[in-house]
């Protein structure tokens, strides 16, 4: 493990006087509807405490302004649920880096067809995306949606991959072979990466298998997966821009969902040193700079 936090450090884009605001990152999170407003302010939050520089939320109109009270550093767009979502979220993609779809997004049949249209104009200017929470509700409906998408990161939980694995495989899971699991499902939708998390976060892009077992704690709140994917979006694109001679032959991918994976970990044990039972996910994200230095910062 500690050679893989060395790759993760070799992608962290160096702090200079010569950048603009901007090119550390500019994150687009796909969700936030009536019910859940949480889910996407974390995803957008910890995209910019990781060292995003501009963190875009495109939610329903009437979760926009829930969203915008929490953080006056989000640029919140109410434009998920309206007839033209896709052309509206579209205008944005040439200015991303990265997207992340599905934290709190909800089931609704009409906001995930716009989705889809959302996904497919992300793949068409070869745009990477993470999907999480109900992004994967999307993809267990139609796997051809990301099949092949070299740029695609998949989070599941262990609900969100037994019914993606049911999908794609239509297998029953073998949970007593978990790297194999994941390793054959991202084989079977054409290499997409595949981050499993759980107790350990197993982690494949179908070629190799990583497993991030950094201690966090027993402390389950609702949350900690929507930091690690915004963690991601950022860390992907890094990745991606700092190239393979500094991930040393490994996909960057799999490096950024290391990094990420990693984070959350760090972020949750550190927390819960001070919270313990108490432990919240604002708790974690008040925990992303100590822990981002502890790891990778020597
Ligand atoms: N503050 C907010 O706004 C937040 C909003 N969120 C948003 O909520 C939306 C739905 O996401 P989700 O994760 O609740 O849906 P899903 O995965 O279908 O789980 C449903 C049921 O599966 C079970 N279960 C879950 N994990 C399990 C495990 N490891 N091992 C075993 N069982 C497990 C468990 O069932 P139970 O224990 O009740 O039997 C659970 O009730 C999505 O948009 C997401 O982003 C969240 O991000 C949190 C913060
Ligand atoms: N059993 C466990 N032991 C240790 N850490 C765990 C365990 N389960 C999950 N985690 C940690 O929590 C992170 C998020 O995993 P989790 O399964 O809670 O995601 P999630 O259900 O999508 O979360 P969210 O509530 O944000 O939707 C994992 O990456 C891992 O760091
Ligand atoms: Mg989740």
């Amino acid at each position: 493990m500690e050679n893989t936090f060395q790759l993760v450090k070799n992608i962290i884009p160096p702090l200079t006087t010569k950048k603009h605001k901007g090119q550390d990152g500019r994150i687009g999170i796909v969700g936030g509807c009536q019910e859940y407003t949480g889910a996407p302010y974390f995803a957008a939050i910890s995209a910019l405490k990781v060292g995003a520089d501009l963190s875009h939320v495109f939610c329903t109109r009437e979760a926009a302004p829930v969203i915008k009270s929490y953080s006056p550093e989000l640029i919140v767009h109410p434009v998920l649920d309206s007839p033209n979502a896709v052309h509206e979220v579209e205008k944005w993609l040439p200015r991303l880096h990265a997207l992340v779809v599905g934290p709190g997004l909800g089931r609704e049949d009409a906001l995930l067809e716009n989705v889809k249209g959302i996904l497919e104009a992300s793949k068409a200017r070869a745009i990477p995306v993470v999907i999480d929470a109900d992004g994967l509700w999307l993809i267990a409906q139609q796997p051809t949606l990301i099949q092949g998408y070299q740029k695609a990161v998949l989070t599941p939980n262990h609900v969100e991959f037994i019914r993606l694995s049911e999908a794609v495989l239509r297998d029953p899971v073998d949970s007593s072979d978990r790297r194999g699991a994941v390793l054959r499902l991202s084989q079977a939708l054409g290499n997409v990466t595949v981050v499993q998390k759980g107790e350990q976060d197993v982690i494949s892009d179908g070629e190799q298998v990583l497993e991030c077992n950094l201690q966090g704690s027993n402390r389950r709140c609702g949350g900690q997966g929507d930091l690690l994917s915004g963690f991601l979006g950022v860390l992907v694109q890094w990745a991606l821009h700092a190239g393979p001679e500094k991930t040393n032959g490994f996909s960057p991918l799999l490096v950024a969902a290391f990094g990420a994976c990693s984070l959350t970990r760090q972020c949750n044990h550190q927390a819960f040193q001070k919270h313990g039972r108490s432990t919240t996910t604002s708790d974690m994200i008040a925990e992303i700079r100590p822990a981002f230095n502890r790891l990778f910062e020597t």
